[in-house]
């Protein structure tokens, strides 16, 4: 049996889960953290560093690099940094959910994410289990609140969509229940972090700027 890491959690709280590949991590992340901890009302956020997102071609920057960034950009006493999927070997979210689940029963769970991943959510492994075994919170991104309303997961799920405006209650229904939330948007991205130099792949120390 293999020793499992995890941040604190006890049964009955809510956590909500912000899986990224964090390449760099930055300010539009920590942003929307504070927003989902706000608007759906939850006890916690856990940042999952992905060892790769599956449907990126490129892999990212070393796990202990964006696991130090990440901790440096999101200094929060309700967030907490996990290698988690790392440790069990997955870059499947149907898979982190399930084993999640299993070692932390009584706990919560939220999927969150930036509306951009709603667009193409239905590419992931066995999107419809994810979104039939946790709620999920979407938050707003420039340039993609249209085509997440209108992506093949929003349609599916349409009748299980929460009004932003009743956000709060989202970890209060059993999944299959989703709700989009207008946050005020942070235009920053890992990609444009990295084309502007900001994340460069061979060296150690780096400061992503904020704003
Ligand atoms: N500025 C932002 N506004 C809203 N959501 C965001 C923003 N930046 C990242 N996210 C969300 O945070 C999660 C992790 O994002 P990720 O680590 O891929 O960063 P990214 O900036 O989207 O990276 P890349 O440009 O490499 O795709 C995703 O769900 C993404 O949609
Ligand atoms: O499970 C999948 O098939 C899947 C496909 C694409 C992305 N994801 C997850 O979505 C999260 C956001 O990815 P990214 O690269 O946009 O930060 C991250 O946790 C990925 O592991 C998961």
């Amino acid at each position: 049996m293999i020793d499992i890491r995890l941040p604190p959690s006890r049964p009955g709280q809510t956590i909500g889960l912000l899986g990224g590949s964090f390449d760099p991590p930055h300010e539009g992340h920590a942003h929307i953290t504070r927003e989902a901890l706000k608007r759906f009302g939850l006890d916690r956020v856990w940042w999952l560093v992905s060892p790769g997102n599956p449907l990126k071609a490129e892999g990212p920057a070393p796990m202990a690099r964006r696991m130090a960034a990440a901790r440096r950009i999101m200094d929060h006493p309700r967030v907490d940094i996990t290698d988690f999927e790392a440790q069990i070997e997955t870059r499947y979210t149907a898979q982190t959910l399930e084993t999640l689940i299993a070692l932390r029963p009584g706990v919560r769970f939220v999927w969150l994410m930036g509306a951009d991943n709603l667009h193409q959510f239905h590419r992931w492994q066995d999107w419809r289990k994810i979104m039939e075994t946790v709620p999920v919170g979407v938050l707003a991104r420039p340039g993609t609140r249209t085509s997440a309303r209108s992506s093949k997961a929003a349609k599916v799920y349409d009748g299980a969509r929460l009004p932003g405006k009743r956000s709060h209650e989202l970890i209060h229904h059993a999944a299959p229940a989703w709700c989009f939330i207008n946050v005020p948007m942070s235009t920053l991205s890992s990609t444009q972090l990295r084309k502007a130099g900001h994340w460069p792949k061979s060296s150690g120390e780096e400061a992503a700027p904020q704003g």
